[in-house]
């Protein structure tokens, strides 16, 4: 049963697997007994040579995960000795070992602190349920530090807001979602207004254009952005590995590329937005930004890739603001009928917000006005912000399309077209939006327009379909290998079966002390409940995914910045492009189920040039779909080639998991 939290935790996969362990061509010892809980695999990308010099120490006899170095050779080694990878035996420096966890005992735990359940089914997996449902009554006392709020329908009331809300001390938690306060982005996705082209048959909105029948109607205003010049450049710091970036092999296929510069001033920006980037702290362009910010310079759409926290954003926003400020931009003004010169459009609202912010940055002192708007949030309060003038309209695709819908924003004026986290922004979920918003009937023709697409992660077929969105003469920049992690996450598998994870995250956590760490689960459910959980364990924790209220997400991600809550469990709403300084640790404790959101994920830590480490617990009874991939990630980080093909036929291909149960708007 879907909402059944013991199925959650302890579904078998349905599909027959074959062993991984012997797809590795692993001898059986490792498979009895070897592989548990506390043996580690880690790839350390950018200081693979040393961890060559480790490895040579380290690999034993028997090898798991990842043991590809000589495939076939049945020797057991696995690794070759040139291999950067490790396994260690012992578990990381300071995590100590794995205990059982004793589930009844935990669920009637943290149930009785917190007093909280799930509709029938109270407390955590695997809880007795007769302790979590007795206990699930919200009588518990407050205590430790963080306090947890839901309206999510506990205990024997489902829905009904009634079940638990325990405030107390600091850090704290809390969550409403559900049929009271729930608002789930999808919904938002009204088509209402007066552009017959996107209008939807159900025309029933109210007089802030939300829809009666669909969902609550939306109040929320997010706090205005800062004023002080201070607030708007605080600069990012750079890191140790910054000048590395120049390392990376770039490759640009297309006609006509232009030459890359070396430094901003080679780009020839005008002198406000050159003095924007230094006071952003920008001493000189990284890769993509060195290739990029010439090929749109020149006039030419671009496909771009390049790996995470690495700096895309400026290197769409950069010479977008110079092509504005070269040309005839007018200057903002009220107008019932905007007319942006410029449209992004981004899968996340936190997302798109960022990029706000930072087209607010660059555009400081011009005469570009940049807006933003995005689901859970008042749309009249949006469309008047809009009103205002507006040069570069930002958006999450459903409230864009809203809001063009509505006849308040036409799109005849656009010159340029962004799509940032192109290949989310044009996989199954949001491709019909990104279709309706290109044959919007006044947006340019691609002749007509620029159309710039940026990820760290292109899938093939990805790409093959964005190239319908642009000219036939568009550039593809690649820098690194297309798809790959971060060279600067330490990255460390823990083979970890579903009972000791919470045991095992909890030993990590306690390790990490004070240290930023984002916690990727694979539900909403199981957000809140790790979240509660770790708030009950004295560490203050937050959680964003996308049943909690816009303003209860920003609030989560305003606490984690600050550092009041160094824990933030997130679902994949929060995987992508989110860029929170000082993340040390990513922790996967349900590994997504592909490897695009798993290199999404772990870039939230080692941006920029500084370094961040990411630990995943790899469960073989749910994880093996996505270990042939993995395994090629932690490989190319390293500089490795191994070929994996002979564990294609073994494998899925793709694996329709959970990561989109998540609303992502
Ligand atoms: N040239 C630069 N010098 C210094 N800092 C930079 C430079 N370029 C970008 N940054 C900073 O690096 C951080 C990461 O940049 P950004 O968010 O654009 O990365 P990204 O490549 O879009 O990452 P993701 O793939 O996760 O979306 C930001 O804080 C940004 O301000």
């Amino acid at each position: 049963m879907a909402e059944d939290w013991d199925a959650e935790f302890g579904t078998e996969p349905t599909a027959v697997i074959p062993s991984f362990f012997d797809m590795a061509g692993l001898r059986s010892p490792v498979k009895e007994g070897a592989i548990n809980g506390n043996q580690i695999f880690e790839s350390k990308g950018s200081e693979a040579a040393n961890f060559g010099k480790r490895c040579s120490n380290t690999f034993g006899n028997s090898t798991g995960f990842g043991g590809f170095g000589k495939q076939g050779s049945g020797d057991g080694n696995g690794f070759d000795t040139n291999s950067s990878y490790i396994f260690e035996k012992q578990p990381v420096a300071g995590f100590a070992e794995t205990t059982t966890v004793n589930e009844s005992e935990f669920g009637s735990r943290v149930v009785r602190g917190c007093g909280f359940g799930r509709g029938n089914r109270g407390g955590f997996p695997r809880s007795s349920p007769q302790n979590a449902i007795e206990k699930a009554s919200g009588d518990g006392p407050p205590v430790g530090r963080g306090s947890f709020s839901a309206r999510r329908g506990f205990a024997n009331h489902p829905g009904d807001g009634s079940g638990f809300s325990s405030s107390c001390g600091r850090g704290g938690f809390s969550s409403t979602s559900g049929i009271r306060g729930g608002y789930r982005g999808r919904n938002e996705d009204i088509f209402s207004g007066s552009n017959p082209k996107l209008r939807a048959p159900w025309n029933s909105t109210d007089s802030e254009g939300n829809n009666k029948n669909q969902a609550p109607k939306v109040t929320y205003v997010p706090p205005p952005p800062p004023e002080e010049e201070s607030a708007i450049f605080a600069p990012y710091q750079t890191g140790i590995n910054f000048d590395k970036y120049d390392e990376i092999l770039v490759d640009v296929s297309g006609f006509n590329v232009p030459s890359a510069i070396l430094t901003f001033a080679e780009a020839h920006l005008c002198e406000t937005l050159n003095k924007n980037i230094s006071k952003a702290g920008y001493l000189k362009p990284t890769p993509v930004q060195k290739h990029g910010v010439p090929i749109v310079l020149a006039g030419r759409d671009l496909m771009a890739c390049a790996q995470t926290g690495s700096g895309k954003t400026a290197a769409f926003l950069l010479p977008i603001l110079e092509m504005l400020m070269r040309g005839d931009v007018a200057a903002s003004q009220f107008k019932e009928l905007q007319e942006p010169e410029v449209v992004i459009v981004a899968p996340t609202r936190e997302l798109i917000n960022q990029i706000y912010l930072e087209a607010r940055k660059f555009s400081f002192g011009t005469i570009i006005r940049p807006v933003v708007v995005y689901g859970g949030t008042s749309t009249g309060h949006q469309i008047r912000q809009v009103l205002q003038g507006c040069n570069v309209l930002c958006g999450t695709p459903g409230r864009l399309l809203d809001i063009i819908s509505k006849g308040k924003v036409g799109l005849s004026k656009v010159q340029f077209l962004v799509l940032d986290e192109a290949d989310r922004m044009l996989d199954m979920g949001f491709e019909p939006d990104m279709r309706k918003l290109v044959t919007a009937f006044d947006m340019p023709s691609k002749q007509n327009r620029q159309t710039l697409m940026f990820s760290a992660t292109f899938p093939e077929e990805i790409q093959r379909m964005a190239a319908d969105f642009m000219k036939t003469d568009y550039l593809f920049l690649a820098v690194g290998q297309v798809g790959g992690a971060c060279g600067d996450v330490h990255q460390t598998i823990l083979q970890v079966d579903q009972y000791s994870k919470r045991n095992k995250l909890i030993e990590i956590l306690t390790n990490i002390g004070i240290e930023r760490t984002m916690v990727f689960v694979d539900t909403k459910r199981k957000a809140d409940f790790l979240a509660a959980f770790l708030c009950q364990e004295n560490f203050p924790t937050t959680s964003i995914h996308g049943d909690r209220e816009q303003r209860e997400r920003e609030q989560a991600l305003g606490d984690f910045r600050s550092g009041k809550c160094p824990v933030l469990v997130a679902t994949a709403v929060a995987a992508r492009g989110l860029d929170i300084e000082h993340v040390q640790h990513v922790i996967n404790f349900d590994l997504p189920s592909t490897i695009d959101e798993y290199v999404h994920r772990i870039g939230r830590t080692g941006r920029c040039g500084n370094v961040g480490k990411a630990i995943s617990f790899f469960d073989s009874n749910t994880d093996l779909r996505i270990a042939r991939t993995l395994v090629k990630v932690l490989s190319d980080g390293l500089g490795g080639n191994k070929d994996f093909s002979s564990y294609e036929a073994n494998l899925p291909v793709t694996y329709a998991g959970k990561d989109h149960e998540d609303a992502w708007e």
